[in-house]
């Protein structure tokens, strides 16, 4: 699925500086706590190293490539915060003996993973060097005494439960792009031909006929239906008929292969192409190729059927304007020349030129 990206760009902006205030929010807190004493090292912590690095993400955004790369950005966002906060955790003990709280290093870790995405992998290993900074710390200086060990058990506990919670979120948003894109499929497509279903072949066809319209090229609608397939799924059982409008299908694809043709089930054993920019050379030649498939399919046809191989019959509507024309006419003039096609015996193409 494609990403809208200036909406993503400004949501991920916006995290930033909700992350900016947040710390800032923090910092009155934390000064309420601290003795006048740190309050310089404080605030050249926080100030001075932990803001101008988010500040500096938010200027990094605005590379062209941030959106390819920003789950590297912000992983080293969260290990470049939790070190600063061990570097200040460190200095507040080894010169005042203050004991700082280490809660910071699991909010960073929160915010990032959650509010600014990092995917699961990159969660893993951003929080497991800071892991390894935590214990380093905790063996440098072992800032919260008899406390050691479970700081570090809350610490290491809270990213991986952190990263966790990352990889239960990733998997079930990818399940729900999957079960999105297979009921898009299903609302969209025939099951058994893998063709474009009467609903989602009207609105493409629509619009193609609009661009037609503006670009001013011609159009042709071809309809296609199978030979006596009512004597067909009588003698082999609807199950074979299931397997000849599959081969109807493979023979569809096969013969229009432009990205801008449009091929449908129409109902039941009729089917639908549609093709814009064409000559009426071109069409002619493709409804031969289609006939010409058939016959090379050698698929025996039933007893009684007109013609012992299957076959289909195939009413072509070609416009060489179309100007003044709306899908539904073009289609009926399609289906008229498909009528034409098995009163004259089947097995064959009759071509209508479409004049409004
Ligand atoms: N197996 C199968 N048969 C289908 C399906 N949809 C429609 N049919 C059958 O297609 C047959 C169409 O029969 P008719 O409309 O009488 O046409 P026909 O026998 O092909 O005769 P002509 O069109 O004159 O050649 C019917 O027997 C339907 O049951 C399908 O999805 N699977």
């Amino acid at each position: 699925m494609q990403i809208n990206r200036p909406s993503e760009l400004l949501r991920l902006r916006i995290a930033l500086i909700i992350g900016a205030v947040l710390v800032l929010g923090f910092m009155i807190a934390d000064l309420m706590l601290l003795p006048s004493n740190m309050y310089q090292l404080y605030i050249f912590d926080r100030l001075l190293l932990q803001l101008p690095i988010i500040l500096f993400v938010v200027a990094v955004s605005f590379w062209r490539r941030f959106i390819q790369y920003r789950a590297f950005i912000f992983a080293g966002l969260v290990i470049a915060l939790s070190y600063s906060n061990y570097w200040l955790i460190w200095v507040c003990w080894d010169e005042h003996s203050f004991i700082f709280p280490y809660e910071g290093t699991i909010l960073y870790a929160f915010f990032c993973v959650f509010a600014l995405g990092i995917p699961f992998k990159l969660a893993i290993a951003a929080n497991v060097i800071n892991i390894l900074g935590f214990l380093g710390l905790m063996w440098i200086a072992p800032v919260y005494g008899d406390r050691v060990l479970i700081s570090v058990a809350f610490v290491s506990g809270s990213l991986f439960i952190c990263a966790y919670a990352r990889y239960r979120l990733d998997r079930s948003v990818r399940m729900l792009k999957e079960t999105n894109e297979r009921l898009l499929k299903l609302s969209k497509y025939d099951p058994l031909s893998d063709l474009l279903n009467r609903r989602a072949f009207r609105e493409q066809s629509e619009k193609l006929l609009a661009l037609s319209k503006r670009h001013n090229v011609s159009m042709a609608v071809l309809m296609l239906d199978l030979d006596d397939f009512k004597k067909y799924n009588d003698s082999f059982g609807h199950q074979q008929g299931d397997e000849a409008i599959k081969v109807q299908a493979r023979i569809m694809k096969e013969v229009f292969k432009r990205e801008t043709d449009i091929l449908g089930r129409y109902g039941g054993e009729e089917f639908i192409v549609v093709l814009s920019d064409i000559n009426k050379e071109q069409v002619e030649k493709h409804a031969k190729a289609l006939l010409d498939k058939w016959r090379e399919a050698k698929l025996k046809h039933a007893e009684g059927a007109k013609y012992p191989l299957m076959s289909c019959s195939i009413g072509v509507a070609y416009a060489k304007s179309v100007d003044d024309i709306s899908i539904d006419w073009i289609i009926d003039e399609a289906d008229k020349a498909l009528y034409k096609a098995k009163e004259k015996g089947k097995a064959q193409f009759v071509l209508k030129e479409a004049q409004c």
